[in-house]
Order: C-alpha cells, then sequence, then structure tokens
C-alpha cells in the first residue's frame, strides 16, 4: 500500500530534497579536502588519527550547534561517522614508510585473513612483503634470506611449534614478532628460537577492520627494544594506539575478555538452537538491546569455528574463568529457583556499586548504539 500524501507535504519533500543534495555537495568537499589531508599526512608520516583535532573540532562544532539551536549530539554523531569515512580515506593514499632500509618483511601465515590486513599495510607504507603458508616451507631459506622482519600469524595451537621448529634461522638481526592473541608462550618460544629483536604483538581488533585508526595493539616487549621501535611507530602511523602489556598479566585478562566472553556467546548460540527458536520471530518482537545482543551472538557463527576454538582452547586457565562464571550462573539460578528476590536485588546493587563510574558511562554509550541499532532497521 502506498504511503498517505498530500500536495503540502510534496511540496515540503521537495524542498528536503534540495537541501540533503546540497548535503551531498557539501560531503564530496569535505572528502577532496581529506584526501589532500592523507597526501600531507603522507609525506609528513603523521598519524591518520589525531584525537586532539577531533575533540577540539567536535567541542566547537558542538558549541556552535548549540547556539544555532541544533542538538549538539547530531553534530557530533554526524562528524564521527564522516571521521570515520576520513580513516578509510586517508588510508588509501598509502603511509609513510618509517624504516627504509629494512628489507623485507616474511608474514609467516600471510594467507590467513590478519596476515593480510598486515601485508596489506605494509605495503601501504613501501614495504616489500613476502609470504610463506604452509605448502611453502621448502622455500623457506629463499624466502627468509635478507628478511628485517617476521611476523608470525598462523592459528595459535600451531604457532610455539612453527616458531620452534621452523623460525631457528633467520637473520641475525632480523625482528621476530607475532601476532597471537596470547602472548607469554610465543614470546618465549620466539625468545628461544631467534636469538636477535623480538617482539609480541596483539591486535585487539578483527581483520574485517576498515582502518587501524583508534585500533588497540598490545606489546609485550621481548628483546633490543631499540631495534623494533620504528614498527611500533610504524603501526602508530596507521592510525591505532599501542598499549605495552606484560605477557603474563595480558594473558590473563584475555582469559576473561576473549575465551570467557566467546563461550558464553557460543553457548547462547547453542541454546537458542536448540530451543528451536525462530529468529525472524524473536526479531519482530525484539527492542534494540536484544536485536544487538542476537546481532553479537550470530555474529560469532558467521565466522570461522576454528579461530574461536583456538581462542577458547588456547589457554588452560580460560577452562578456571569459564567454569567460575559457571557456578556464579547456577547461584544466581538457585536465587531464582527459591524465589530469593531480596537477594538478587542486594546482589545487584553490589555488582552496581562494584562498576562504580563505568555503569553510567556504559550506559551512555550503548544508548547511542542502541539509537543506530533502531536507525538500521527498515521496516
Ligand atoms: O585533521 C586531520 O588530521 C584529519 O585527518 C581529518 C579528520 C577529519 O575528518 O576531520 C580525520 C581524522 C582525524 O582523526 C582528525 C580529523
Amino acid at each position: 500500500m502506498n504511503e498517505k500524501t498530500t500536495a503540502g507535504l510534496e511540496h515540503l519533500r521537495d524542498l528536503i530534497d534540495g537541501v540533503d543534495q546540497q548535503l551531498l555537495h557539501l560531503l564530496r568537499k569535505r572528502l577532496d579536502l581529506v584526501a589532500q589531508v592523507g597526501a600531507v599526512k603522507h609525506a609528513a608520516g603523521v598519524p591518520i588519527y589525531a584525537p586532539q583535532r577531533e575533540a577540539s573540532m567536535l567541542a566547537k562544532r558542538r558549541n556552535e550547534a548549540q547556539s544555532m539551536n541544533i542538538s549538539p549530539q547530531l553534530i557530533e554523531d554526524i562528524l564521527r561517522r564522516l571521521m570515520r569515512e576520513s580513516y578509510l580515506n586517508e588510508k588509501d593514499v598509502g603511509f609513510k614508510q618509517v624504516k627504509q632500509d629494512l628489507g623485507h618483511v616474511v608474514i609467516v601465515g600471510g594467507q590467513g585473513k590478519l596476515g593480510q590486513l598486515f601485508s596489506q599495510m605494509l605495503v601501504l607504507s613501501g614495504y616489500e612483503v613476502k609470504s610463506i603458508d604452509k605448502n611453502d616451507w621448502q622455500e623457506a631459506a629463499a624466502i627468509f634470506s635478507g628478511a628485517g622482519l617476521v611476523i608470525v600469524t598462523v592459528p595459535i595451537n600451531v604457532t610455539c611449534e612453527v616458531i620452534r621448529e621452523k623460525l631457528t634461522q633467520l637473520p641475525d638481526n632480523c625482528i621476530l614478532a607475532d601476532l597471537t592473541s596470547i602472548k607469554e608462550e610465543p614470546v618465549a618460544a620466539m625468545l628461544a628460537a631467534h636469538s636477535g629483536p623480538v617482539v609480541g604483538l596483539h591486535p585487539m581488533f578483527g581483520p574485517d577492520v576498515g582502518s587501524l585508526a583508534k585500533q588497540v595493539v598490545v606489546v609485550c616487549h621481548g628483546r633490543h627494544q631499540e631495534a623494533y621501535q620504528w614498527l611500533l611507530q610504524q603501526i602508530e602511523i596507521w592510525g591505532a594506539r599501542i598499549v605495552e602489556a606484560e605477557a603474563e598479566r595480558h594473558d590473563k585478562a584475555m582469559q576473561l575478555v576473549q575465551a570467557m566472553r566467546h563461550f558464553s556467546t557460543f553457548v547462547y548460540g547453542v541454546n537458542l538452537c536448540k530451543e528451536e527458536a525462530d529468529i525472524g520471530n524473536l526479531l519482530q518482537f525484539s527492542s534494540p538491546i536484544y536485536r544487538l545482543e542476537l546481532a553479537m551472538v550470530g555474529r560469532l557463527f558467521a565466522q570461522d569455528p576454528e579461530l574461536y576454538a583456538d581462542i577458547i582452547f588456547a589457554q588452560a586457565g580460560s577452562q578456571h574463568a569459564i567454569s567460575d562464571y559457571l557456578d556464579n550462573y547456577r547461584d544466581a539460578l538457585t536465587m531464582l529457583q527459591t524465589g530469593n528476590r531480596q537477594a538478587f536485588v542486594e546482589q545487584f546493587q553490589r555488582v552496581a556499586k562494584w562498576f562504580g563510574d563505568f555503569a553510567p558511562q556504559f550506559q551512555h554509550e550503548s544508548r547511542a548504539m542502541l539509537q543506530s541499532v533502531n536507525d538500521m532497521k527498515s521496516s
């Protein structure tokens, strides 16, 4: 059925179309300026992400919006979305090459998605990149000869084995790095296999990010930091933030942030499947928060099971984190089964107090996410 309309409404809509077309012209103009910024940054080696510039620009535009009786949040949302576009566009111009005399880079597992992303970023920065994958080991000597940087990005369950068995004959000054999401064992294996510079990296993002702007790369120092300082600088030029961490502490945090989180998402999916939930129907009834939650669960199952198995099975300690979670789940279920509403409320308050200022901060941040989930709906 056609939507109801009137002549007056159509006239106003024509005027709105005109304004939206002007917006398109302004967007084109902004994108062209951003392309020029990208070229200037490329030449000067300035990072793609400029947090201070963003903060001051947003503050000014918010004030101006207020004085024009426009919601400050509206202009902030629009500018943040535009800056996301800038990160993608600025990337295409390429990046300044921090280390000119490196020799080539070898990515061990370069055909994997993360390997491809790092290869793309390195090529955009002017480095020569070679890849070695599981069927190429007979050519290893030729591929590694003259390499200045070797990055290991193979599945977690074979990482240490590959390092121990295949990476013991690298050129002396070559930097050996890995991108594994656990750090203690791979860094120890690299230090044992290679006597030159060693660094453990954990990119805290998936390979499908369009740009590294605002992403975090955790760094666990291994040996000869001064030799790979340029690499950290190069990653910052790509827009990412470097966060230094001690390997053991990093791995412990990953048990909670990754293994336990992914495991409970997995179980949520298993449960929906066993209950034969009708997802289409659930979506019809779901509020934005439930839609978002379903999306987070659903997106897990759109990906490679091996990858998640690797993450969940990587550390023995994850079993403890997951079984503690199960104990807490059981205790909470007991409250429900015994009708102990009071205990639930008290525990809720205790946890809220523990979250402190993070709770309202997360409420604020998630409100914006929920609104954009609602915006995505088309019917
Ligand atoms: O001003 C810059 O440095 C830009 O790259 C442009 C821009 C923008 O789109 O306005 C994009 C990314 C930066 O983080 C800040 C601002």
